[in-house]
């Protein structure tokens, strides 16, 4: 079977704080319709991969092509409109306002019929959300504010979503939920590029993965390829 025509190219790219380099080259793909997460020690560049793709960090030099389209320094706002949205790993919910109101804080520009129509697919994939839409964010529990961190980047449509952490701190029960969740996500068409430290999501949720270290790529591959025998990638990760 050909590949598909990637949906997100990353070339050569280069980011740093300052004078300190972190990402050192690094080039792969994400493929329309996938789920690729990123692997690696801490501080070997992860999220600083994905706020380069969302622009909230601008690399020193590199490409990240998205649909075609050279977004490498861009400003966040308008890597948005293209349709990359990031769920971070703070989540930056409004903690006073409705269930709802975060989600219709997403929408961008979008409103009427657009906008019911958007809401009533989040509610259809997070029927929790739909029980609690009056609730104050503040008042569910860690996981029930991961959904809405995730409805809310549903909201705008995007081609492309970013997820940083997406079990960060959350219950191995939660965790399971989370990877249908991006079953679901996957059925949809959303393309998904995941930074996530628990193997057992990560394995469980993505259908491919690359390996970071100190800011380049040490290897990838595919992940129903490896059968369940992880060993050798989490060696390479942690040793
Ligand atoms: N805004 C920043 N200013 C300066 N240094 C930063 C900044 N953000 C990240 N760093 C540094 O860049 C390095 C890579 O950070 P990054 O968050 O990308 O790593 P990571 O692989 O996602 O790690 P972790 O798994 O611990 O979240 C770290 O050493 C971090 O301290």
């Amino acid at each position: 079977m050909d590949t598909p025509e990637p949906l997100l190219k990353i070339r050569d790219l280069h980011v740093g704080y300052g004078k300190k380099p972190i990402l050192r080259g690094a080039t792969y793909d994400v493929l329309p319709g996938e789920c690729l997460t990123l692997l690696g020690a801490n501080g070997s560049g992860k999220s600083t991969s994905l706020n380069a793709v969302c622009g909230f960090v601008k690399p020193s030099s590199g490409s990240v092509l998205f649909d075609g389209i050279e977004t490498a320094g861009l400003s966040p706002h308008k890597i948005f409109a293209h349709g990359i949205a990031q769920v971070s790993q703070a989540r930056d919910l409004f903690p006073d306002l409705t269930v709802e109101d975060n989600l219709r804080l997403g929408a961008m520009r979008r409103g009427g019929k657009e906008l019911s129509q958007t809401l009533g697919l989040v509610y259809d994939r997070f029927p929790r959300l739909a029980e609690r839409r009056k609730q104050a964010t503040r008042t569910l529990s860690g996981g029930e504010q991961q959904m809405v961190a995730i409805g809310r980047a549903l909201m705008s449509r995007p081609r492309l979503l970013l997820l940083d952490e997406p079990s960060g701190g959350l219950s191995p029960q939660f965790c399971e939920e989370i990877a249908r969740i991006i079953d679901t996500l996957k059925e949809d068409g959303v393309t998904m590029l995941m930074v996530e430290q628990n193997l057992n999501l990560a394995f469980r949720a993505a259908d491919r993965f690359i390996v970071l270290r100190d800011g380049e790529v040490v290897d990838g591959g595919d992940v129903r390829a490896m059968a369940g025998d992880h060993d050798a990638i989490v060696r390479e990760i942690y040793l």
